[in-house]
């Protein structure tokens, strides 16, 4: 398995205590910031690639590949495999195949980050609107929530198929603001890849972004986030809200 070091980052507590002032709606991106998912899309890309008769792509190689979606995934899974992009009826294929093993099997080997129950646990306590939007298809959402017993925090949850853009592009995120009657002004994206941090500033959210998720092995500082997280708990124990919380 490839390892990346992790830069450290020494938090600065009273700017993210100051950029988070006044904030009501979070948005959390899902695969990379709250879930640990990549083993279980690296296996089910693994079987969809062996029943279509080509090579089984690493891990580590899949991990590069996720984060636009899992049509994306799966046509990057095949341009590795054939070493060339695959025609449209192989890619539909190999969707369809795709869906089918990774909705059997999407929580076995998948994991909740530290700190992640937690922090929503508080942060929906204290009355902030909690949605999420990610890039997976829709009809994973709400099992993984499930299973991770997640759901009840969120108000809204928008998959990359749910919408006729998806991030880097600000609709759902603005969707989510307008539904939620928020202003983006008050509201925050928080995820650990560079389209999380492009669709938030597009939409005029603030932006935190998680460095120990999945971004095409590109660190998250190159998308100038307000702020950089080391995990979630720190959005817990140092938010504006965070007096009440602690006590
Ligand atoms: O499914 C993907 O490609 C990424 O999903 P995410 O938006 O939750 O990171
Ligand atoms: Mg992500």
């Amino acid at each position: 398995m490839r390892q990346r070091a992790l830069k450290v980052h020494p938090i600065n507590y009273s700017e993210l205590h100051t950029i988070l002032q006044g904030k009501r709606l979070i948005a959390f991106d899902l695969d990379g910031t709250l879930i640990d998912s990549v083993p279980d899309l690296a296996v089910a890309v693994a079987r969809t690639l062996d029943e279509l008769g080509l090579p089984e792509p690493s891990e580590a190689e899949v991990r590069d590949w996720v984060g636009n979606g899992a049509p994306v995934l799966v046509e990057r899974a095949l341009t590795w495999a054939l070493q060339a992009p695959p025609e449209p009826s192989l890619q539909q294929r190999a969707y369809d195949v795709f869906m089918v093993h990774y909705g059997a099997a999407p929580n076995t080997l998948t994991t909740l980050y530290p700190g992640v129950k937690q922090a929503l646990e508080a942060l929906h306590q204290q009355g902030l609107t909690l949605v999420l939007i990610t890039n997976k298809p829709e009809s994973f959402i709400e099992p993984l929530l499930k299973h991770f017993e997640l759901l009840d925090y969120f108000t809204l949850w928008i998959g990359g198929d749910s919408l006729a853009e998806k991030k880097p592009h600000p609709l759902p995120l603005l969707h989510a603001a307008h539904h939620c009657q928020i202003p983006p002004a008050e509201c925050v994206m928080v995820g650990d890849s560079r389209h999380d941090m492009a669709a938030g500033k597009a939409a005029g959210f603030t932006t935190l972004a998680l460095p120990y998720g999945y971004n095409h092995g590109e660190p998250i500082e190159n998308s100038h986030p307000d702020l950089v997280l080391s995990s979630l708990t720190e959005l817990l124990l140092n938010a504006p809200w965070a007096t009440k919380v602690v006590g």
